[in-house]
C-alpha cells in the first residue's frame, strides 16, 4: 500500500509531513522522479526540488516554485497536488506525456523551509526568511526581493525590520543562491514559474520597471489562454498582466531575474481568493485550487514545448 495514498492531499501540512512525502514520492515513483538538494536554508534545513524526467542528459526544463512566502499555505499545498497529478497523468494526457517526453520539470515545494516552519510553530503571517544577522533587530529578508535584477530598486526595503526588506546584497540569502546556482549550472530551463499567493492573478515581467519585455504580446496571449484554461474548471477568475501594470512596482524578484538570465517564459501565481480569507485559505479549497491552477500550469508548459 503505497503511504502516498494515505497522505492528505485536501490537508495543510508541517515542513516535516512534506519532507517525509517528498520521501515516500520519489521511492514510488523512482522511475520518472528523483530528489535533489539543491542547498541548504539559512537555519540548516534542506532545500529540496523534484526532479521530474524520462531520460536524456540535458533536456530543456521549466521550474515551478512554491511557498517562497512562508505564510502562503495554498501554494504548497497545490505545488505537492500537482507533482502527483504529473505522475499521475504522464502516459494518459496526451499533452502532458508529450511535454515530459521532451523537457524536465522541477518543483521546489518548500522554497523558504525556515519561515514555513515558523507559520506552524510561533507566527501563522510569517513572510519572510529568517536570517539573522549581526546588529541587526529585525530577522528575515523577503525572498522575492533578493534577486539580483533591480536588486534594492523600487517596491524593496532596504529597512530590515519591513516585511519587502531586500537583505544586504543580492543572492545574500542561501535560499535564493540555491536556486541561481542550480538554474544557471543547469543552463537550459526555458520557463520559471513562481507561484504565490493570494489575488486570483496571473503575471509575468517586469516587475521593477513599466515598460514592457521584448515578447510582451506573446506572454499576454499566453496568460490569456492559461487564465481561460483555468476559468474553465471552477469558474474562478483571474486577471493576468505585466507585474508592475497589474500589481505593482517590485525590484528584485524571481521573475525579473529569470527573464534577465534568458528564461523568456517567466511567470508568477497569485492563487485564490481575492480576501475573504487570503492567506487562510480553508483546506477544503486546496484540491479545486490546484485542479484550476493546474489547468493554466500545463498551457504554459505547452507552450514553452511548442516554442
Ligand atoms: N504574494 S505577495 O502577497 O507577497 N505579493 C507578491 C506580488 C509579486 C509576485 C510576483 C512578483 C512580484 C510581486 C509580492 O512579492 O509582493
Ligand atoms: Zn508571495
Amino acid at each position: 500500500e503505497r503511504s502516498t495514498n494515505s497522505f492528505s492531499y485536501s490537508s495543510y501540512h508541517t515542513l516535516e509531513e512534506i519532507y517525509s512525502w517528498i520521501d515516500n514520492f520519489v521511492m514510488e515513483h523512482s522511475d520518472i522522479v528523483s530528489k535533489i538538494q539543491i542547498g541548504n536554508s539559512f537555519e540548516n534545513q534542506s532545500i529540496l526540488v523534484l526532479k521530474f524526467s524520462t531520460g536524456g542528459s540535458r533536456h530543456p526544463a521549466i521550474w515551478i516554485d512554491t511557498g517562497i512566502h512562508s505564510r502562503e499555505w495554498i501554494t504548497h499545498a497545490t505545488g505537492i497536488w500537482t507533482a502527483n497529478k504529473i505522475v499521475s497523468d504522464y502516459g494518459k494526457d496526451r499533452v502532458l506525456t508529450d511535454i515530459l517526453n521532451a523537457m524536465d520539470i522541477f518543483i521546489e515545494l518548500v522554497t523558504n523551509p525556515d519561515g514555513f516552519a515558523f507559520t506552524h510553530s510561533m507566527n501563522r503571517l510569517w513572510r519572510k526568511n529568517k536570517s539573522i544577522r549581526p546588529g541587526i533587530f529585525c530577522i528575515g529578508v523577503d525572498l522575492n526581493r533578493n534577486w539580483k535584477s533591480g536588486f534594492g530598486g523600487n517596491g524593496s526595503n532596504s529597512n530590515p525590520c519591513s516585511e519587502t526588506y531586500h537583505g544586504p546584497s543580492p543572492q545574500s540569502e542561501p535560499e535564493v543562491a540555491a536556486i541561481v546556482n542550480f538554474i544557471t549550472a543547469h543552463g537550459n530551463f526555458k520557463a520559471l514559474i513562481s507561484i504565490h499567493s493570494y489575488s486570483q492573478m496571473l503575471m509575468y515581467p517586469y516587475g521593477r520597471l513599466l515598460e514592457p519585455v521584448s515578447n510582451q504580446r506573446e506572454l499576454y496571449d499566453l496568460a490569456k489562454d492559461a487564465v481561460e484554461a483555468l476559468y474553465k474548471v471552477h469558474g474562478i477568475e483571474y486577471i493576468f498582466g505585466s507585474i508592475s501594470t497589474t500589481l505593482y512596482v517590485a525590484s528584485g524578484i524571481t521573475v525579473d531575474w529569470a527573464y534577465d538570465s534568458g528564461i523568456k517564459y517567466a511567470f508568477s501565481f497569485e492563487l485564490r481568493d481575492t480576501g475573504q480569507y487570503g492567506f487562510l485559505l480553508p483546506a477544503t479549497q486546496i484540491i479545486p485550487t490546484a485542479q484550476e491552477t493546474w489547468m493554466a500550469l500545463r498551457t504554459i508548459m505547452e507552450h514553452t514545448l511548442n516554442h
